[in-house]
């Protein structure tokens, strides 16, 4: 795996008991054909990962394996302390899931399912002390308490989204899988979400989230993990991502009426030295770094090309 030279942290013995993910070199063959060649990650509790990656990179066949809905080829795979390839209920329990697409259940009420649902987690309370979630607290969570009577069936796009996340954290899970959760929300109903996350996140449930919007990652993701070619090929904050592909930003001003923009090394003291010259007759300034997105696609792109040892020398990532 490559991690970002600032962020590559020594492993030690202590850190092995903090993680509710471990994955080392997994691999994924379907047939003759190898989606993974060696994924290696892992993820403490109460992190926000969000894993990035093109169409076909293989971010769902990850996310089902360590689910335990999919058997790998190879590898080592630790989830919540357990192999998920051999666990049973009781650390089913202890996981919550909201997968891509869910369209049963059309003819029950949204409180009902919830309802039925939680009394499972219920037999498993004794194990910790995570208690499902009081109906109509979750249904407000999630922004659904004026549907609490509604058959699923009837619910918009949007929200049978909500409600597919009010699902998968009935059970107040240690662990929460989001593939996709914001498909189709509109963007009142994607920021809810966002602060949704975020409280989830700070009552110390770790977050593994795919999604192809690059906004999204950047403001839910306390790290982030590109995956291409079968390989985790960046991982690291949004912010250290962006920094790795160019330390320059873009600063943009109008003098007298005049647009100007020029990139800067050092956008703050040239910012302090445009005001030192021009004063009062700068307006609109805005400073710009490269985006989240700008990384992405530079990344995939080199990645893509084929150019594997070029995107790690241009990246300067180190080998774990
Ligand atoms: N059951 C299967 N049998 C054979 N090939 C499969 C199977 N499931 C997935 N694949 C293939 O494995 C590759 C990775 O698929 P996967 O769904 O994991 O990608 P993804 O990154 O989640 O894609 P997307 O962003 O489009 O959701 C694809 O080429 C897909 O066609």
């Amino acid at each position: 795996m490559f991690l970002l030279s600032e962020e590559a942290t020594e492993v030690t013995a202590a850190d092995d008991f903090d993680r509710t993910i471990d994955v080392r070199d997994l691999r994924m063959r379907y047939g003759k054909t190898d989606v993974l060649t060696g994924v290696t990650f892992s993820a403490r509790p109460g992190e926000v990962i969000v894993l990035l990656g093109p169409n076909g990179a293989g971010k769902t066949t990850t996310i089902e394996i360590l689910e335990g809905f999919r058997m790998r080829s190879a590898g080592e795979v630790t989830v919540l302390g357990a192999d998920p390839a051999h666990e049973g209920e009781r650390w089913r329990a202890r996981i919550g899931i909201v997968l891509q697409s869910w369209r049963d259940h059309s003819r029950w009420r949204v409180s009902e399912l919830l309802e039925h649902l939680g009394m499972y987690y219920r037999a498993f309370a004794a194990d910790s002390d995570r208690r499902p979630w009081n109906v109509g607290d979750l249904l407000d969570a999630v922004g659904l308490s004026s549907q609490a009577n509604a058959k699923i069936g009837s619910l918009s796009g949007g929200q049978r989204r909500r409600f597919d996340v009010a699902i998968g954290i009935v059970g107040h899970p240690e662990l929460l899988f989001l593939d996709e959760p914001t498909a189709g929300f509109d963007p009142e109903a994607r920021r809810e979400f966002h602060d949704l996350v975020h409280e989830i996140a700070d009552d110390d449930t770790t977050i593994l989230l795919t999604t192809h919007d690059l906004d999204e990652a950047e403001k839910l993701a306390d790290r982030i993990l590109i995956l291409a070619g079968g390989t985790i090929i960046a991982d690291g904050s949004p912010d250290a991502l962006s920094r790795q592909v160019s330390s320059q930003a873009e600063v943009r001003w109008s003098l007298d009426g005049t647009r100007y923009v020029h990139s800067s090394d050092n956008a703050t003291a040239f910012v302090r030295d445009l005001f030192r010259q021009h004063d009062e007759r700068i307006t609109d300034l805005e400073v710009r770094r490269a985006s989240l997105e700008d990384t992405y696609m530079a990344m995939v792109r080199q990645f893509e090309a084929g150019r594997r040892d070029a995107a790690v020398r241009e990246f300067e990532v180190v080998t774990r």
